[in-house]
């Protein structure tokens, strides 16, 4: 990996088979050894269910002048669900890197990854061959919604051939736990493959939205860009959605998010801009989580702003790119998303505190007491 910064990883499980052709066969691994975790878990259960509404503050890329941090050692788990031996759930992952990594890579036996980068570029070099992914690009696995195949970027063929005498390492996820291997030689020798599980990038800009053209707020899943189906049909492990720029024409709707409930977990991150139910406080680089059946919906000055707006169609969330990871499952939070971290918005619920009642109960009464 290259210039990689901040970025939100989900990880569901993996779909489909692929396979390589490679110059040299294998070369033989050391025994396995357990490497410094880094900061990787599945152990959410220790700090257990927390129901509320959360928000996080951007979280800190470390100055490379403290401290160096690649893709592996800058990868924290934040919150999830399931179980990792059957292969059956999704886990939220923050990661703050300044480095690339030198001779070593990555491969994850727990799941795939959707790479959602926020801040800085990614280099990510594959045995398919090297992709560059940059903010509002997602770089995933398979499966498409309303985005087009055609938008579905994959790499071409690259390798070396390069002997590393000082040892290559082979870093594996596997079962919440990393391990490593040493050998001599780069992985990335792969001259050619078929197949289709191979890595790919998308780029947002190219979804193509659908909105309501009449009156009320459409469901969200009208964003759906990634799905990871579960055993029960229409029943997500895991949606990717996104709120792209895109017009507003509804009429005789209050247009932002209505206030709700859902019967999903919502995790919101922000790429870049400003959300359009929370202009401040939900940061490009920070998240926000929204448990199962727990309500929420714009704060209070976005509630004020939209309600009195004119209705004449209207450009919602130039310059902006939000994205929610939506999962039928209860997600759990880790020791590092509640305290570690030292990110999370302690004053998130201050934000709902101003809002008003409105209720004015003579302006219109109903048909049946005219
Ligand atoms: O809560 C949120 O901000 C995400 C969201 C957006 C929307 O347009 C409708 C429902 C929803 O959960
Ligand atoms: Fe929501």
């Amino acid at each position: 990996m290259n210039v990689l910064q901040r970025t939100l990883a989900v990880q569901v499980p993996c779909l489909k088979d692929s396979w390589l052709y490679r110059i040299l066969p294998s070369v033989s691994h050391k025994p396995f050894e357990s490497i410094d975790q880094g900061h990787v878990t599945h152990n959410w259960d220790e700090v257990g269910p927390d129901p509320n509404q959360l928000r996080w503050k951007p979280f800190e890329i470390p100055k490379p002048s403290q401290k160096k941090v690649d893709f592996v050692s800058g990868l924290h788990t934040l919150c999830g669900a399931g179980d990792i031996r059957s292969n059956n759930g999704l886990a939220v992952h923050i990661f703050l890197c300044n480095t690339s990594m030198e001779n070593r890579c990555f491969y994850n036996s727990d799941g795939d990854f959707l790479i959602v980068p926020q801040k800085g570029k990614l280099l990510i070099y594959t045995e398919f061959g090297k992709m560059l992914v940059q903010p509002n690009e997602i770089c995933v696995i398979q499966a498409n919604g309303l985005a087009n195949p055609r938008d579905f970027l994959i790499p071409v063929a690259w390798y070396e051939d390069r002997q590393v005498p000082g040892g290559y390492t082979v870093i594996n996820k596997y079962q919440g736990k990393l391990f490593a291997a040493k050998q001599l030689v780069s992985p990335f020798n792969v001259v050619a493959w078929h197949g289709n599980y191979t890595p790919y990038k998308y780029n947002l800009e190219n979804f193509m939205v659908i909105n309501s053209v009449a009156f009320d707020h459409a469901d969200p899943s009208i964003f759906t860009v990634l799905t990871a189906k579960s055993v029960r049909p229409g029943v997500a492990i895991a949606d990717f959605v996104i709120f792209p720029p895109r017009w507003g024409v509804a009429d005789k709707t209050f247009r932002p998010p209505y206030y709700h409930r859902n019967c999903m977990s919502e995790f919101m991150g922000l790429i870049q801009g400003h959300y359009e139910a929370k202009q401040d406080g939900f940061l490009p680089g920070g998240g926000s989580l929204h448990s199962a059946m727990t309500p929420h919906g714009p704060d209070a000055d976005c509630f004020e702003k939209t309600s009195k707006a004119r209705l004449a169609p209207e450009r919602i969330a130039d310059g902006t790119m939000a994205f929610m990871f939506e999962s039928s499952l209860n997600l759990a939070v880790t020791k590092w998303g509640l305290k570690t971290s030292n990110c999370l918005d302690e004053n998130y619920y201050k934000c709902w505190e101003p809002l008003k009642i409105h209720f004015t109960p003579n302006s219109r009464k109903p048909a049946e007491f005219n």
